[in-house]
């Protein structure tokens, strides 16, 4: 029998481990046998220091070049993961399957500290070159790995912990690695989840990007997770087979590798049809549907799309409701349209004006064109700027929206961009992340841009430019990336004039200008109403109007615009009995009104006047109201308008003292400041 002398020193403990199988407690196998490649395969000898060579620009270019498309899906999920970690001494890396670091997102302190250990953009780290670390040994076992401070197997590496998982592709096939790299042995469980959620995120972008032409399938047993992380995602071509699944699918299917499951057919899977699943899909809104496995009584819950590569006939979004919706049949097949869209969402009902409007946001969405909405309150500007967000390439981001003038001003700054990274932790440090950075990858709506104040105007300018942003109090800049869409219903060219806004930041914001119109310019008014009728219905049919009725709501000016519209309908909806909304559940300012106000459109036809005091009612959805309060609601609204805002007139109208009116107001979300700002200038 030998007696094997254990030795100390790191060096020795590879020795023992890999010659003598001694492994201490806290060695895991995963490095035991990443040691043993190292030592015996690799023949690296551990106690020789050495720095992992680096490509040269041109040969890093052209793998860039072929890993375009993964660099292109990891990046934005990179820097939120830095986000999220909030630790200035760690790297979010992206490698390829070789190893060699492609994308790195860190601070520049700890860019330049690790640099000197070649830790940097176009230096290989497989095994082979860097000996046992997070990425190469990542790629070696085809595997989630952390690799911790003197678990890796040089000694110059041994003050950084790595967190790496693996990007496969829809073969199967690892395409990638993403890892964080830090100096804190305490980050690497935390770290590791992340690293694992954000993998999925990517590789869930890259089947996203490789399929578009191909239907969608999301799926999950339990419905509140169709759409998010943990989805099984399908992409099928028309005649239903699959051509890619993601890892969440697989498992859910019961398949282990993806070559079980490509090529099947939706129907051999399912006991429904790719046409079935689509037709249910559109007419349930896109929200999921029940489906059973077919070999099994397993029941998930299904959305499938149409393909959402822009610019094919048979996919494109028609948000005008000439389309929407409703079944078309294209090449011989029943194809619903609206494909990202929620169908309820419809900006256009015949309406020329409004038809044009869409038609100009469909021609510039992902064209990096930043949009300007104008329009009075309630005319539908963030549903507007919603529905682009959802047509856009940039649907699966998030859409977040700001209104400028609900915020105080000491807070949208905070709000906009963010405190400083580590300076919160779990829940709250999320929530201080800055509104810019949540939307990167997604759409940012600026709502009420006229009220930002002037200090703020010149950041937002900055950040504009130069697409990057600097938390508050932090010194690391973010590149963030972001569809703008901003709106007002000031009149921001006489703000300028005014000097109460830049300028610059004006024209950097309205790279194309769109106006909604007020409903009571809208030709398409009855279909608008009977919309929302059919929506505020939900599953109940849908109630018609009395020809008095409807009479009287398309005579009716509504300064509050849908907003008002539809609070009108929600009551009159929930008042009637029987299949008609009569008259007698409209509130008596609408009855009341003798004709319908003056209407004028200038010669460009874009124009949209604005005939009467502003925003009638509050900026926020409105809290369920019964329909008591929301029938005195409309009551004191029509009062306010018909008196231009004057709160006196009004109060003295009612019989109530001004402060009751006010109580009553503020209770039924009836913006005060707005009404003041008329009533004093009535009353002198
Ligand atoms: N196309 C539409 N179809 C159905 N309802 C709509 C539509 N557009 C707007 N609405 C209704 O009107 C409400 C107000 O819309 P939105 O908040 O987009 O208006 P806005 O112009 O942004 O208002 P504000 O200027 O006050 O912020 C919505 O919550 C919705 O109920």
């Amino acid at each position: 029998m030998t007696l094997i002398q254990p030795v100390s020193g790191h060096v020795a403990e590879i020795m023992n481990v890999v010659n003598h199988q001694l492994c201490s407690q806290e060695t895991s196998p995963v490095v035991a046998r990443s040691w043993t490649r190292c030592l015996q395969d690799f023949k690296l000898d551990p106690a020789q220091a050495r720095i992992p060579p680096v490509l040269t620009q041109s040969e890093l270019n052209v793998r860039r070049d072929r890993m375009g498309e993964l660099i292109a899906c990891a990046k934005l999920e990179m820097t939120t993961l830095y986000q999220q970690l909030a630790d200035p001494e760690l790297a979010v890396v992206l490698t390829d399957a070789d190893g060699v670091i492609m994308h790195m997102v860190s601070s520049s302190g700890f860019a330049q500290d690790v640099e000197s250990i070649g830790f940097r953009v176009g230096a290989v780290w497989s095994e082979r070159e860097a000996g046992t670390n997070g990425m190469g040994t990542c790629l070696a076992e085809g595997e989630p790995v952390a690799v911790r401070q003197n678990e890796h197997y040089f000694a110059q590496y041994t003050s950084l912990t790595c967190s790496a998982a693996p990007i496969f592709d829809h073969r199967g096939d690892i395409t990638g690695v993403l890892d964080v790299t830090s100096r804190s042995r305490l980050l690497q469980q935390h770290s590791l989840v992340l690293v694992g959620m954000s993998r999925q995120m990517i590789e869930n972008r890259l089947l996203d990007e490789r399929f578009k032409d191909a239907h969608p399938i999301h799926f999950h047993t339990r419905p509140e997770l169709v759409y998010t992380l943990h989805e099984g995602k399908l992409a099928v071509d028309q005649h239903g087979n699959v051509l890619a699944a993601n890892r969440s699918a697989l498992f859910q299917l019961g398949f282990r590798a993806p070559q079980d499951l490509l090529g099947k057919r939706v129907d051999d899977l399912f006991k429904t049809s790719l046409d079935e699943i689509l037709a249910r899909s559109a007419r349930n809104s896109f929200r999921p549907v029940p489906v059973y496995r077919a070999s099994a009584s397993n029941r998930f819950f299904m959305v499938a799309q149409h393909p959402h590569a822009a610019g094919t006939p048979d996919t494109t979004i028609d948000l005008s409701a000439s389309h929407q919706g409703r079944l078309r049949t294209v090449g011989g097949a029943p194809l619903t349209s609206a494909p990202k869209a929620d169908a309820g969402t419809r900006l256009a009902f015949g309406d020329a004006h409004m038809e044009q409007q869409v038609q100009l946001a469909r021609k510039i969405i992902d064209k990096q064109i930043p949009i300007m909405l104008h329009g009075e309150t309630g005319t539908g500007k963030e549903v507007f700027a919603n529905a682009i967000h959802r047509m856009s390439q940039r649907s699966s981001g998030a859409f977040v929206a700001v209104n400028c003038a609900s915020l105080p001003e000491t807070l949208i700054e905070s709000e906009l961009f963010g405190y400083r990274a580590g300076a919160f932790t779990g829940a709250q440090r999320e929530g201080r992340r800055g509104k810019i950075i949540q939307a990167n990858g997604g759409t940012l709506f600026l709502d009420e841009i006229g009220d930002m104040p002037m200090m703020l105007q010149a950041r937002l300018l900055r950040v504009l430019e130069e697409r990057q942003v600097t938390p508050l109090g932090s010194e690391t800049v973010i590149d963030v990336d972001f569809q703008l869409i901003s709106a007002s219903h000031r009149n921001l060219a006489e703000l300028v004039q005014s000097g109460q806004f830049r300028e610059d930041l004006y024209y950097r914001l309205s790279g194309i200008e769109l106006r909604l119109p007020p409903l009571r310019q809208r030709t398409d008014r009855l279909a608008l109403m009977e919309h929302i009728v059919r929506e505020e219905a939900r599953d109940q049919l849908a109630p018609t109007f009395a020809p008095d009725a409807e009479q009287a709501l398309l005579r009716y000016h509504w300064p509050g615009n849908i907003r008002q519209l539809r609070h009108v309908l929600r009551t009159a909806i929930a008042l009637c009995d029987g299949g008609v909304i009569p008259c007698r559940h409209l509130p008596a300012e609408i009855l009341n009104r003798p004709a319908s106000a003056p209407q004028q459109l200038a010669d460009d036809g874009l124009r949209v006047p604005v005939d009467h005091p502003p925003a009638a009612v509050a900026e926020e959805e409105l809290p369920p109201f019964n329909a008591i309060q929301m029938n005195e609601r409309a009551t004191i609204l029509g009062l306010l308008d018909k008196h231009r805002w004057n709160v006196s007139t009004v109060s003295r109208a009612l019989g109530v003292s001004r402060n009751t009116l006010y109580r009553k107001m503020h209770r039924l979300h009836i913006r005060l400041a707005q009404a003041e700002q008329a009533d004093d200038g009535a009353e002198g």
